[in-house]
C-alpha cells in the first residue's frame, strides 16, 4: 500500500533514532556546554525496546517504507545493535537498511554489523586534521580512531560512504584533503550544508559553506559529471568523477532544499514520530505501541492519518518561518538527522 501526504509525496524512508546519547560533542549539533553533565537524557525504560521497533518497521512497510536508516545520538551505543539490524532485515518490505554513526565503536564493531547482514554504513566524518576535528566534534576521541574504524568497515566488506558537514572558516580548508581520501580509498563522499537544526548550535547563515561552491572547486580537480537519481527523494544530488565509478554527493538543505520530494518520517528513541527534522513536536506512538487494546491496523491507520495530513517544508519557507516562530525545535540528536 503507498499512501502521499497533501503535497503528494509518498512515504518511502524511516529513520529510527535507537539512543539519544552520544560519546561526541559536534559544536554543530551538541554542544557540550548545553549537553554537559546536567543534560538530562532519556531512562532506558522509555528507549523503544527491539521488539517495538521491529512492529513499527513492520507496520510502516505495510504503508509503503522500503528504506529503514538507524541513526541516534551514537547508533553504536544501543547495546545488541547487530541482533536489532538481523531482525529487521528478516522484516520482507524491507528493501534497504543502513546505519549512520560517528564511527568512534565502528572498528570494534564491524565484523559483527557485517555478519548480520548490513551491507553499507554511513559514517561521519569533518575532518582528517586532528585539531579541526578536536574542534567541531570535542576531543573525546582523537580522529585516528575515527580513520582506523573506516578502514575496518572497509576490510570486512561495508560499502562506505562519508558524510562531512562543512563550516565556513572552520572546516572548509579540509575540502579538499578530504575529496582526495575518499577518492583514494574508494569511498562515495557527501558534502552537507550546516543547518540551523535544534536550538543550541548558534546557527547563521554566513557559516554555511553553499554546497555550489564545493562543487565548482571539485570541478577543477578532476571532471564530474551528474548522476541520476536512483528514486525520487534522494536527499544527495550525486556527481561521479568522469572515467570512474567514484561518486560524491551533495546534500544542500539550505541553499536548495528538496522538501518537494522529501519521503522522509522520522522516529525518536523514545517512540514519537515527527514528519520533519524541524518540527517541534512529534506524535506518541510508543504509547500506542504500549496500548493493549490497539492491534497493528488501529496504529496503521493512526499512521496513515499522520501522514496523509502532512505539509512539512521546513527548508523551502526557512525564511519566514525561523523569524516567525519561537517555538522550540526538537534536538537533531535525538531525532538522528
Ligand atoms: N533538511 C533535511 N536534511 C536531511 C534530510 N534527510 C537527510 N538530511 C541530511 O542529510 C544527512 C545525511 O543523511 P544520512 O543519514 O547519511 O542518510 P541518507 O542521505 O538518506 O543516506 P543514503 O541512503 O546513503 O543516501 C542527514 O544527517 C541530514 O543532515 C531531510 O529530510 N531534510
Ligand atoms: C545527528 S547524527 C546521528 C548519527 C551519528 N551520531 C553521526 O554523527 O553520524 C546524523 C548526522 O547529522 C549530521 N548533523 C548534525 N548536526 C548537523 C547540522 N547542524 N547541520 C548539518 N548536519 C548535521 C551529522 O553530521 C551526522 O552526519
Ligand atoms: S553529529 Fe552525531 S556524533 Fe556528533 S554530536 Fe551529533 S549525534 Fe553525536
Ligand atoms: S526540511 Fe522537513 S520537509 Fe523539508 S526535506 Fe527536510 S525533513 Fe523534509
Amino acid at each position: 500500500m503507498k499512501i502521499v501526504d497533501r503535497m503528494n509525496r509518498s512515504l518511502r524512508d524511516l529513520r529510527i533514532s535507537v539512543m539519544d546519547r552520544c560519546n561526541l560533542r559536534c559544536t554543530y549539533c551538541m554542544p557540550k556546554e548545553i549537553f554537559g553533565p546536567n543534560y538530562t537524557f532519556l531512562p532506558n525504560d522509555k528507549l523503544l525496546t527491539f521488539e517495538e521497533i521491529e512492529r513499527i518497521v513492520s507496520i510502516f512497510t505495510s504503508l509503503g517504507v522500503e528504506k529503514i536508516r538507524l541513526t541516534g545520538g551514537e547508533p553504536l551505543l544501543r547495546k545488541e545493535l547487530p541482533t536489532l539490524i538481523q531482525r529487521l532485515l528478516n522484516i520482507s518490505g524491507v528493501k534497504d537498511l543502513s546505519l549512520t554513526t560517528n564511527g568512534v565503536h565502528l572498528g570494534m564493531l564491524a565484523k559483527q554489523l557485517k555478519e548480520s547482514g548490513l551491507q553499507r554504513i554511513n559514517i561521519s566524518l569533518d575532518s582528517l586534521n586532528p585539531d579541526i576535528y578536536g574542534k567541531m566534534n570535542g576531543k573525546n576521541f582523537p580522529v585516528s580512531r575515527v580513520l582506523h574504524s573506516i578502514e575496518e568497515a572497509a576490510s570486512v566488506g561495508l560499502k562506505i560512504k562519508i558524510n562531512m558537514v562543512v563550516q565556513n572558516g572552520i572546516n572548509d580548508l579540509e575540502i579538499i584533503p578530504m575529496a582526495k581520501y575518499c577518492l583514494d580509498k574508494g569511498y562515495t563522499l557527501r558534502f552537507i550544508e550546516f543547518m540551523d537544526v535544534g536550538n543550541t548550535n548558534g546557527w547563521k547563515f554566513d557559516q554555511v559553506y553553499p554546497n555550489k561552491k564545493i562543487l565548482e572547486t571539485l570541478q577543477q580537480l578532476m571532471p564530474l559529471e551528474p548522476v541520476e537519481p536512483d528514486y525520487r527523494g534522494e536527499v544527495a544530488k550525486r556527481y561521479r568523477y568522469k572515467g570512474t565509478n567514484q561518486e560524491v554527493g551533495f546534500i544542500s538543505s539550505v541553499t536548495h532544499a528538496f522538501c518537494t520530494d522529501c519521503n522522509r518520517a522520522r522516529i525518536s528513541a523514545d517512540g514519537k514520530l515527527f514528519t520533519c527534522l524541524f518540527a517541534s513536536n512529534g506524535f506518541d506512538i510508543q504509547s500506542l505501541l504500549r496500548d493493549e487494546k490497539l492491534n497493528d491496523e488501529d496504529i496503521k491507520s493512526e499512521l496513515y492519518n499522520i501522514w496523509n495530513n502532512r505539509t512539512d517544508r521546513y527548508s523551502e519557507i526557512r525564511n519566514e518561518v525561523s523569524k516567525l516562530s519561537n517555538k522550540k525545535k526538537i534536538e537533531m540528536s535525538y531525532i538522528g538527522g
